[in-house]
């Protein structure tokens, strides 16, 4: 589904993404961990063909995705609050991006339907534009818009970030309802360990732009990543007390 082969992404001199190889089947949910600046925005970034990379390809079913838009139709992703159009109301923007994707305005409305619970009541109706919303509602509309297409591919940078408890454990049934439901392969950074482990089958753990774990989903995966965070920071403390 996804192909990644000699990626590299340098900035001022710098590796900040080096993947050698990576594959990702179709209908796989993985997470991807890693310290801040580990380099998974930039990952995905490079996967949507959103900046440049210095080397490599990336192959999604068989596209180059630098090359053609095909991947673009069955690819939904939300990276952050760049990707919404902050002058407009929720429901413009899902009937914007139901357009794009020949949605009819009834379809987006039976999607946005289903999702009435994990809008709260805060979203629709409220005669509010986007940029007007709080950080965790903007998300959201991030979150469902990219559903709206039903796609293939799903790409969600830290979408547990912001919103509030009810609601991660909502967007983790949604996430899991995908993963049971159809064959979409699903990729989503977390800094939250306990919610990463429990909607994905797969876990990419990446430090300094390499990913050094490629971890199936078990019973012993969460305490794994804890105990590899928990080495990190006893790392961050020594590297304090030495300087
Ligand atoms: N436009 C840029 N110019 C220079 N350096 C950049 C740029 N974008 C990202 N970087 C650097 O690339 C590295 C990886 O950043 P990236 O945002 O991908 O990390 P991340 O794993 O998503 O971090 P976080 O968990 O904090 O969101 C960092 O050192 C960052 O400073």
């Amino acid at each position: 589904m996804i192909e990644i082969r000699d990626l590299k992404k340098v900035y001022n001199g710098v590796t900040v993404v080096d993947v050698p190889s990576l594959s990702i089947s179709a209908g796989e949910s993985v997470g991807l961990v890693g310290n801040n600046g580990a380099g998974k925005t930039t990952l995905f970034r490079i996967i949507l063909d959103l900046i440049r990379k210095d080397s490599g390809e990336v192959i999604s079913k068989g596209y180059n995705v630098s090359e053609t838009d095909n991947w673009k139709d069955y690819t939904g992703s939300y990276l952050d609050e760049g990707f919404l159009i902050d002058y407009l109301t929720p429901e413009e923007y899902f009937y914007y991006i139901g357009s794009l994707y020949q949605v009819s305005r009834s379809d987006v409305d039976l999607k946005l339907d289903m999702y009435r619970e994990f809008f709260n009541d805060e979203i629709l109706s409220k005669k509010k534009y986007i940029r007007d919303l709080s950080k965790g509602n903007q998300s959201k509309v991030g979150v469902i818009a990219c559903l709206l297409q039903q796609p293939e591919i799903i790409l969600l940078d830290e979408p547990f970030a912001n919103i509030d408890p009810s609601t991660q454990i909502r967007l983790k049934n949604i996430l899991k309802q995908i993963e049971r439901g159809s064959n979409c392969t699903t990729i989503v950074s977390s800094h939250d360990l306990n919610h990463v482990t429990d909607v994905c089958q797969r876990i990419l753990l990446m430090e300094k732009g390499k990913i050094i774990k490629d971890i199936r989903t078990d019973s012993n995966t969460l305490t794994e990543l804890e105990s590899y965070f928990s080495v990190q920071q006893v790392e961050s403390f020594k590297s304090i007390d030495r300087s």
